[in-house]
């Protein structure tokens, strides 16, 4: 597995070859040069608010879900999908085709700035189980993808994921890890991340 670096050595755990898989220049720099610009300016990025031990706070970074044109009526009012523009559509057919997964929905999200993250979480929204794939397309600044395991929070990975790559999530990740972007101290320019997932019931 190239390029998992370890966050601390004493913290060293074996991290299981058959739950990821990674390509760092999955798409050219131009191709994610152009993608990103695309995205910054026409995807209808939201602000929303989850719910926090009982608290609603707002989230820290922006989130737009697009899918299939089947999904609509299954996505709740707090999770609004558009349909699939062109250039989404296109990438998500180009992993189908690079990996013989499927997906149906992404999520997109925007990290603005060193201060925006996502905290440890899991994504087992999947109706098809608990060991969904999830394919994560990253674009422009570098931050690092941090897990670490459910129930032993000292076993710890952190992965840089760099513009244009691309990182499956597979098998029991979703089951066994968590994962999170941390804010940062250091000043950082934009980030896109894209998730694409088989979330919606395919009929
Ligand atoms: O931004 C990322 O790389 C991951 C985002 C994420 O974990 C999620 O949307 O569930
Ligand atoms: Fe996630």
């Amino acid at each position: 597995m190239p390029q998992l670096n370890l966050f601390d050595t004493e913290a060293f755990y074996e991290f299981p070859e058959n739950l990821l898989e990674y390509r760092e220049h999955f798409l050219s720099q131009e191709e994610a040069d152009i993608l990103k610009d695309q995205l910054l300016t026409t995807v209808a990025w939201e602000q929303r608010s989850q719910k926090m031990y009982d608290k609603m706070v707002i989230t820290p970074r922006l989130t737009a879900w697009y899918g299939d044109a089947r999904s609509y009526e299954s996505a709740d009012s707090e999770k609004p999908v558009k349909a699939w523009t062109p250039e989404l559509l296109l990438l998500k057919q180009r992993i189908e085709a690079a990996f013989g997964y499927q997906f149906n929905g992404v999520l997109l999200n925007l990290y603005r700035d060193n201060n925006d993250s996502v905290a440890w979480h899991r994504d087992k929204q999947s109706i098809y189980g608990e060991r969904p794939v999830i394919a994560s397309v990253s674009l422009g600044q570098t931050r690092n993808f941090d897990f670490r395991k459910k129930d032993h929070h000292q076993s710890k990975y952190s992965l840089a994921l760099p513009h244009g790559s691309l990182l499956i999530m597979k098998g029991d990740l979703q089951e066994h890890w968590e994962h999170r972007i941390a804010k940062s101290t250091v000043p950082m320019s934009e980030r896109i991340n894209l998730t694409f997932r088989l979330i919606f019931p395919v009929r």
